[in-house]
């Protein structure tokens, strides 16, 4: 049995639970063997059994009143899952499917992820079973105090930076930071996402979905010598990254013809009026099917999932994990769809990720083709931390030339590694690359 092979076994005997991470793991581990026999000293150091158990794991109790004055009671969880290049960096979660496999998941897809941002972040991920759907603003703001409560014993602007992720936005992060500043007495960068008028980066909010449409245009320019220009565009969720995405792949020249929430999509056909959408998902917090008051021409469907038959030429996969299966992915090939580009974590299962790499796709793994969120909150920890804030162009441009790199990073990669082309292996070999070799410079205690 190989290292990796063991390593994986023990990861599915010591938490069998936890489907979601097995399959982010493993994914990882497809890819490693080259680099497992290229670095005996590695394996000896054991680092494929570190890396996959998190250097600390908090869960917590977060009582709350809601409107009715009734005591309610989520859970709360941090992951720290690696420090070895920096503080621990990642999201928060708020949704009520949370639980410690999703967060575990996430955790360690932010380690690689992070690394290839070429920025000194760790890796983590945290969040709530905590739903804010239909809750007032006050009862978020409970919650999220409440959260915060305790959380702020486990972070800090050097220890662990969380942001946002499904279901924690600018509000949630301007609550959360309040009561940080109040327990703590001091105004540091220990939240990214902020607003601007405290300490926010201009571009953050747009970050992660132009980012993806960074990395695929370079993508498509290298791999197909295609571009955005003329194409549709599919793209799953409304949500922060969907709305960017679909806003950069228009301003590409792309367009963008279909958009869904957890209920159902929008087909129209003159392409997604994102103004609209924006008033709909970022103003009102309403279901998508309200686009048909605004648009009556445009079509909806119920069921979130059937948005993969519409015909497209590019996808983007914005909502969530698991969203692309192998079926979708079927009928995207043969309705013609050329690239995928991941803007969520794992939305595609590993069958539609075979499918999408046998059949030559260009195919942009999500720890590559969305690290544009994270890797902008790096910035606003810089900007933070110079008590300095960048023009939008200025981070935009920075934004951009991350991309390019890693786009450059994982292509070169796969290609010395014997995969020309296949950006998923050298995402998780170059992501993996960095972070192994610092683990094995710290010693075995660390
Ligand atoms: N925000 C960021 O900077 C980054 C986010 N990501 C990833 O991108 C994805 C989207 O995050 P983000 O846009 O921030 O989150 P949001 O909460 O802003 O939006 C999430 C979107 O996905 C939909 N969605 C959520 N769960 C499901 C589900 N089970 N089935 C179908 N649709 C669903 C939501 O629909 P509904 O409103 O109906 O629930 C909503 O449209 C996540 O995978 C996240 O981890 C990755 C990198 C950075
Ligand atoms: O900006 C961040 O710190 C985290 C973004 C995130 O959660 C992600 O990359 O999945």
């Amino acid at each position: 049995m190989s290292i990796l092979s063991e390593v994986l076994s023990n990861v599915k005997k010591r938490d069998p639970y936890e489907p979601e991470f097995h399959q982010a793991v493993e994914e990882v581990f497809e890819s490693l063997e080259p680099v497992a026999k290229m670095h005996p000293e590695w394996v000896e150091a054991g680092v494929f059994q570190r890396i996959v158990e998190p250097e600390r794991q908090i869960f917590f109790r977060v009582p709350w009143i809601d409107d009715n004055g009734k005591v309610q009671v989520n859970r709360g969880m941090r992951v720290q899952f690696n420090s070895a290049i920096g503080p621990y960096k990642g999201g928060l979660r708020f949704h009520p499917s949370v639980y410690p496999g999703i967060i575990k998941f996430l955790g360690f897809e932010q380690i690689f992820k992070n690394s290839l941002t070429g920025l000194p972040m760790g890796g983590g991920k945290g969040g709530s079973d905590f739903d804010p759907k239909g809750k007032s603003d006050r009862e978020v703001m409970r919650f999220c105090q409440s959260f915060m409560l305790e959380l702020s014993r486990h972070i800090g602007a050097d220890t662990d930076v969380p942001a946002g992720d499904i279901g924690v936005g600018k509000r949630e992060i301007g609550y959360m930071f309040g009561m940080y500043k109040k327990i703590k007495n001091e105004f540091t960068g220990v939240l990214t996402g902020k607003g601007l008028n405290y300490g926010g980066s201009l571009v953050r909010t747009q970050a992660t979905g132009y980012g993806v449409c960074y990395f695929m245009e370079e993508a498509l320019n290298n791999i197909k010598n295609k571009s955005f220009n003329d194409s549709i565009v599919v793209v799953s969720g409304s949500g922060n990254v969907a709305i960017y995405a679909a806003e950069k792949a228009s301003q590409l020249g792309g367009k963008v013809v279909a958009m869904s929430d957890s209920k159902g999509y929008i087909y129209d056909s003159q392409g997604i009026n994102l103004e609209t959408m924006k008033k709909i998902k970022e103003v009102g917090r309403k279901r998508i099917n309200e686009y048909l008051k605004y648009h009556p021409e445009a079509v909806y469907t119920e069921g979130s999932s059937n948005i993969w038959s519409v015909k497209c030429d590019i996808a983007l996969p914005c909502a969530t994990q698991n969203e692309l299966d192998e079926n979708a992915a079927k009928t995207l090939i043969e309705n013609g769809c050329f690239a995928v580009g991941e803007g969520a974590n794992m939305p595609c299962t590993p069958e539609a990720v075979h499918l999408f790499i046998k059949k030559n796709l260009v195919f942009a793994p999500g720890k590559a083709s969305n690290a544009g969120g994270v890797a902008t909150s790096g910035l606003e920890m810089s900007q933070n931390s110079m008590r300095y804030s960048w023009t939008f162009e200025e981070v935009d441009s920075k934004l951009k030339e991350i991309m390019k790199d890693i786009f450059k990073n994982t292509h070169e990669t796969a290609k010395k590694y014997g995969f020309e082309n296949n950006l998923v292996a050298g995402a998780n070999i170059a992501g993996f690359v960095k972070v192994a070799s610092a683990m094995y410079d710290q010693g075995i205690a660390y």
